[in-house]
This record gives structure tokens, sequence and C-alpha cells, in this order.
């Protein structure tokens, strides 16, 4: 199914649209924000992906022919066209035409951070909201889950084993993308290998042993067939059986020329197991080969598994890293920012809620990082209009009694950074093995109380107190002038 039309949206976006152009405001120039507002897992840092993903989907951003005639067939309530004519007129000569600034792919990203700003005329920046939030949504899910699995492995491989358990054929690519980028090593998924060059790798499944009268006579068969790939999975009848088994035919490769390269293990106890299979292994001369674990694994699990010693090597892991596991979705929004009055002036806009973190930030929105020996101190949004007051204060966005100063002699970086500009690319975009290396490298500069599974401590990250003064003020007066 092709995805990459400006149809993958909500149908609102498209009345909305049509409203836009009826009312003369489609070329009003406006500003939106992508942010979310809490962190998931209960963590304390998250990874910000999805923008390549992005780039491409809106190189596809073009009403054609077929969109036109389906979009000419839909029955207002009282079954006449819901569009005009003249509206879809308009929406065939569109082109996209906006500014993006983002956060680059790989960047560890905080609440109410903008990852992706989209300036641009009212009505495009409107018809993008949806799909750009589906495609940055589950990718910085999925590289935030990725980064938690690959910290608890302490620098051991993780393979990406979700195919078979992922959101449908779209969901896994995305998914084994995001994967990578939060650090993966490796996925099962071949298309995803093929669509963006993710190193593939693979094991064989019960089944294989299955089909042979013994597991010895299927292991001697896979090392004929897959003398350079023989990992075997050892535990379909008893595990520690097989692991004697695959010694055997380890031996016999290793007097063909090649080399046993491992085993897995997926069921039982695989702190016990990978203890037991290392003794075997390394007594029979294989302290090089592999023990990969795959089974239900996550990043509690690996972290438990490290406590109790366990000898594995390689950790394969599906279900719970590719659907995000205890958490479905992130919660990332799109918000308006401020929209240009008639004189050329912004007129920053905010929505009201009765939950502080709920209130939107207005302006034209850049994130400040501040960086002391080497660790990321504190993150500051400001109002780029405005600019950035130095010292810098920020402010919790849930919580207006929690200040900080960020600390003197800090360097600091704006982070997000052109893309487009008036619709056009003007930046080259990093490879997916850069942007894995950059998040490998983002994760150095995070304090270790803020990688911490259980109840990590909160990194400071919060809105610049001017900025947050402007958004008081509006609140006031705009409950002031609300009937
Ligand atoms: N030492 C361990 N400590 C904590 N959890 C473990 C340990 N060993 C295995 N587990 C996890 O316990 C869960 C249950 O594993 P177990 O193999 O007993 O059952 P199972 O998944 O039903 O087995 P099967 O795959 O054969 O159906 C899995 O998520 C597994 O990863
Ligand atoms: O557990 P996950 O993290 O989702 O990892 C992927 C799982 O998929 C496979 O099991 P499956 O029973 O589908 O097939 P197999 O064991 O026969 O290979 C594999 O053995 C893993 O257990
Ligand atoms: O290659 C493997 O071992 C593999 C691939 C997909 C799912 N589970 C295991």
């Amino acid at each position: 199914m092709n995805t990459n039309t400006p149809l993958l949206t909500d149908l609102y976006q498209l009345t909305m649209a049509a409203g836009y152009w009826k009312s003369g405001k489609a070329e009003q120039e406006a500003v939106f924000h992508l942010f979310f507002r809490k962190l998931p897992f209960s963590g304390g840092y998250a990874i910000a992906a999805g923008l390549g993903d992005v780039v491409k989907w809106l190189e596809g951003f073009q009403f054609g022919k077929a969109e036109l005639d389906y979009l000419a067939t839909l029955p207002g309530r009282d079954g006449k066209p819901l569009f005009e004519r003249g509206f879809l007129d308009y929406l065939a000569t569109m082109e996209w035409r906006c500014d993006i600034d983002a956060i680059p792919e790989g960047t560890v990203v905080f609440p109410h951070e903008p990852l992706l700003r989209i300036k641009g005329p009212l009505i495009q920046a409107q018809l993008v909201e949806t799909a750009l939030l589906n495609i940055v949504n589950f990718q910085t899910l999925i590289a935030t889950k990725a980064a938690r699995v690959c910290l608890a492995a302490q620098g051991e491989p993780v393979l990406e084993y979700g195919l078979r358990r992922a959101q449908g054929p779209d969901g896994a690519i995305m998914a084994s993308r995001a994967a990578f980028i939060g650090g993966c090593v490796a996925t099962s998924n071949v298309l995803a290998g093929m669509t963006h060059g993710i190193p593939v790798r693979g094991t064989h499944a019960h089944s294989w042993v299955m089909s042979f009268d013994s597991e010895l006579e299927s292991f001697e068969a896979y090392a004929q067939a897959m003398p350079n790939n023989c990992i075997f999975l050892v535990d379909t009848y008893d595990t520690l059986e097989g692991v004697k088994h695959a010694v055997t035919v380890g031996k016999k490769l290793r007097e063909s020329g090649h080399e046993l390269a491992g085993i897995r293990l997926d069921s039982g106890d695989l702190a016990w197991l990978s203890i037991e299979a290392r003794r075997i292994l390394d007594e029979a001369g294989f302290p090089k080969a592999a023990i990969v674990a795959s089974n239900d694994l996550d990043e509690h699990l690996i972290e438990s598994l490290k406590h109790q010693n366990a000898a594995i090597s390689v950790w394969g892991v599906g279900t719970k890293l590719v659907t995000g596991g205890e958490q479905a979705a992130l919660g990332g929004v799109y918000k308006l920012g401020a929209i240009r009055d008639e004189n050329g002036a912004w007129d920053p806009k905010i929505k009201l809620s009765e939950q502080a973190a709920k209130v939107s930030n207005p302006g034209i929105q850049q994130v400040r990082r501040f960086t002391l020996d080497g660790e990321f101190r504190g993150d500051a949004i400001f109002d780029e209009d405005h600019g950035c007051p130095e010292p810098t204060h920020i402010i919790h966005p849930g919580d207006v009694q929690r200040t900080k100063q960020m600390p003197e002699g800090a360097t600091h970086e704006d982070l997000l950074k052109p893309v487009h500009r008036a619709g056009k690319l003007i930046t080259s975009l990093p490879s997916l093995q850069d942007i894995q290396s950059r998040c490998r490298e983002q994760l150095t500069h995070l304090h270790a109380t803020i990688k911490r599974l259980q109840h990590p401590h909160e990194y400071p990250a919060g809105v610049e107190q001017t900025l947050h003064e402007r958004k008081l003020a509006m609140i006031k007066a705009a409950k002031e002038t609300t009937p």
C-alpha cells in the first residue's frame, strides 16, 4: 500500500483546509510545533526519531488525480459533495512550501521540546499534522525503547527480532529503522535490511529441528547447508543436551575449516542455562561461541539477567521492542504556536487547559541545550523572535514553583536545525549508521541517574523565564476576554 500521499491524514485536516481556503486564510503564515508532554516507559529521556521518513513522506505531498477523484466522491451530511470543486482545484496545484526545523534524529529529547517546527501557509502546515505525528510518535517511542534495551545489555549486541509480532508490515519496517537508531546492531527483517541498509542476522527456528528425526541430525544438516552461519537453537528437547550436540557438530565444522558461531537459548531459566552452556562450550574449546538468548525479553528482564550473571553475549528482542511493550504509543501532539497578522507581525497563540502541563507554549520555539564538563545540564525552550536571555532561567512546564538557572560557564547549542526552506531540502540527511552513532554518543552526555530504569532522576528541561512570563500574561488576557 502506498502511504506516500497527502491522504494519509484525518478527514478533519481536509475539512479545516477547505475552511481555511474558503475564508481566505489558506496562505496566512503559521508556525506549528510537534512535541510530547510525557516521557515514555516512565523513563528519564527519549530519543528523537522519524525525521528521515517525514522528509521522504513530504516528497510525495501532491494531490494527484486519484486522490482528487476520491475526495470528489465524499458526500456531506446532505448527500451533496463534501468538498467544493474550487477547493479541489486549489489542492491540485498545491506544492509543499513550508520551512521545517527539526531536532536531528538520535538526539536525546525531553517533554515539551519541539522535535519539529513547521512554518508556512496555514493550510499546508495543518494538512501534514497527522502523518507527521504518526511517523514521529512511533519511531521516537521505539528508538527510546531500543536505547533502554541496549543500555540494559551494557554494550552487548542486541538483535531486533520483531517482524512477526509488529503492528503490521509498515509498522515493522519503521520499528526496525527506529530500533537500529536506538542501538540494535541488526534486524531479522530482511525487507528492512534492503530498504534501510540495516544489517540482517538470523539463526533457525524449532521447526528446523523438529523436521528431522533427531536434533543432532538437524544440526549436522544445517552445518552442511550454512557452514558460515551456524548458531544452533538448542532448546527444542533438552537444552544442555542440545549444547552438547552443538559442540559435536562444532568440532566437525572446525575440521572443515569453519567455526561454530554460537547457540541460541529460547526458553527455561536463561541465567542458569546460559552459565551451564558457557561452561560446556568453554570446556569443549569453543570460548568464542556466542550465547544468544531470546524469549519475551525487554530492558527489565535483561537488567535482571545481568544481575544474575547470565552468560549471555547476544540478546534477541522482538515483541516488547517493536510494539513498545507496556507503552503502546507516544502521546506526541502538534500545536499552533503563532500566526502572522495582516501587518506581517507574529501573533503568538496559546491553548488553555486546566492542567498547567497541557497549556501550549506560544511563539516560534527553539530549544537551547547547556553542556558543562561534557554533561548535558539543562534545556531551555525559548521564543526565537525574542531570543534567549543570559543567564538563562527555566521554569518546570508542569510546576511553576520549580525554577532553575542554567549553569555559568556552560556552552550551549540550539537543537532545532534547518531542514526545509520553502519546501526544499537544504541539508543532507545523515545515514542511519550516523544517526545510531549520534544516539550512542548523546547518551554518554546524560548523567547515569537519568538513564536508570527505576525512578530516574528528572533532567532539567523547561520554559525560558521571559517566555514563561509572556505565556502567563496571555493566559490572564485569554481568561479575561473569554466569555
Ligand atoms: N533467570 C531468569 N530470570 C528472570 N526471568 C527469566 C529468567 N529466565 C527466563 N526468564 C523469562 O521468564 C519468562 C518465562 O520463560 P519460560 O521459558 O519459563 O516460559 P515460556 O516463555 O512459556 O517458555 P516457552 O517459550 O517454552 O513457551 C520469559 O519471559 C523468560 O525470558
Ligand atoms: O520473544 P520475542 O522477544 O518476541 O522474540 C522473538 C521470538 O520469536 C521466536 O519465537 P517463535 O515461537 O515465534 O518461533 P521459534 O521459537 O520457533 O523460532 C523466537 O524464538 C523468539 O522467542
Ligand atoms: O533468527 C532468529 O533467531 C529469529 C528471528 C526472528 C524471530 N526469532 C528469532
